[in-house]
């Protein structure tokens, strides 16, 4: 029988497998018009996921071991400061206690969140925080959230962010172009936003809980792909809908889609009000079951999240003491 720690350690063990940058395609407009979406199918699908309970002890150890290594510790608030980011560079860089860490057996290793996500004004500052540490910044840019800036400012607010540092630009789709059905409007302005990301890896933020059907979710997440996205994510944690598992379920099927007709593998970043680890694991189940063990990797998927990373520590030491751990001895995350 596998040791308990050596499951907790395994977690960590599988190393991404190499794939090239997903290079876009032609805008498909007979792809998207054959793109449908069955709604009581999805619901049934989703109501099928195994529940929490259904890993225990070790094995849920190292789902969410797994899940801290692919989030996109952010902070997205109006009152945002210099200080807030640098502390959460800190948090980023050292998820876990030392005393945890070692309590899982992990001590020997380097355990670090998938990246930090800032606003623009605060990449520099989060570049500089994480220097050495290997941990890239990700900027939210082109007028987050409701991105309805002017489209060569928001072109320009991508270029500062890569001049500032930002490995990963998350950027907001125009939500009325998937209202109106213009696809060749979205595909070019994601080309353009592409373009102008150059090396830095392009997130595209599909506001999911403002598109109104599953169907739009699943085409503007095909349309973004064929444009070049390298990620595809559902919100920016200000609608009031974000990352459902029929939403997730949606758009991780499109990604399957792509993958099997272009070769291309394009990463999900779910975000929005994951906040506990009930939450995540039906997020890394639904990933694990659709699209295969790659996509659990930080190269292929992400969790925007302000303070889930809280309720991973808190079931993680419960899981090494046995007893409760309370949401104040975990502050930031
Ligand atoms: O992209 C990340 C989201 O803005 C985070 O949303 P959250 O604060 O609900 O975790």
């Amino acid at each position: 029988m596998m040791q308990p720690e050596t499951q907790v350690r395994n977690a960590l063990v599988q190393q991404p497998i190499a794939h090239g940058r997903n290079a876009g395609m032609p805008l498909d407009l007979e792809w998207l018009a054959q793109t449908r979406v069955n709604q009581s199918a999805t619901d049934r699908r989703v109501a099928s996921l195994p529940g929490r309970r259904s890993v225990k002890k070790d094995a849920q150890a190292a789902w969410l071991l797994k899940a801290l290594t692919c989030i996109d510790l952010t902070t997205l608030s109006g009152d945002d400061t210099s200080g807030r980011v640098r502390r959460l560079c800190a948090k980023a860089a050292q998820p876990l206690s030392p005393a945890l860490q070692d309590a899982l057996g992990m001590g020997d290793r380097r355990l670090t969140t998938g990246a930090v996500c800032v606003y623009h004004r605060f990449v520099a500052t989060a570049v500089e925080a994480l220097a050495g540490t290997g941990i890239p910044v990700a900027a939210v840019s082109t007028g987050f959230p409701a991105g309805l800036a002017p489209h060569d400012v928001k072109l320009r607010e991508i270029a500062a962010s890569v001049a500032d540092g930002a490995a990963e630009i998350d950027i907001v789709i125009t939500r009325e172009h998937v209202l109106t059905g213009n696809w060749q409007a979205l595909y070019d302005e994601m080309r353009d936003f592409r373009a102008a990301c150059g090396d830095a890896h392009v997130k595209a933020i599909l506001a999911t809980g403002e598109l109104k059907t599953l169907r739009n979710v699943a085409q503007a997440s095909l349309v973004c792909m064929m444009a070049g996205a390298d990620f595809i994510k559902t919100s920016t944690g200000k609608e009031a809908v974000n990352a459902t598992p029929a939403v997730t379920l949606t758009m991780i099927r499109t990604i399957r889609d792509y993958h099997d007709r272009t070769g291309y593998r394009v990463g999900y970043k779910p975000a929005g009000g994951i906040a506990t680890t009930k939450d995540v694991l039906m997020q890394q189940f639904l990933m694990k079951e659709e699209l295969g063990r790659p996509w659990l990797e930080p190269d292929l998927f992400r969790i925007g999240a302000s303070s889930l990373l809280a309720d991973i520590e808190r079931q993680l030491e419960t899981h090494v003491t046995g007893g409760y751990s309370a949401f104040n001895r975990h502050p930031i995350g």
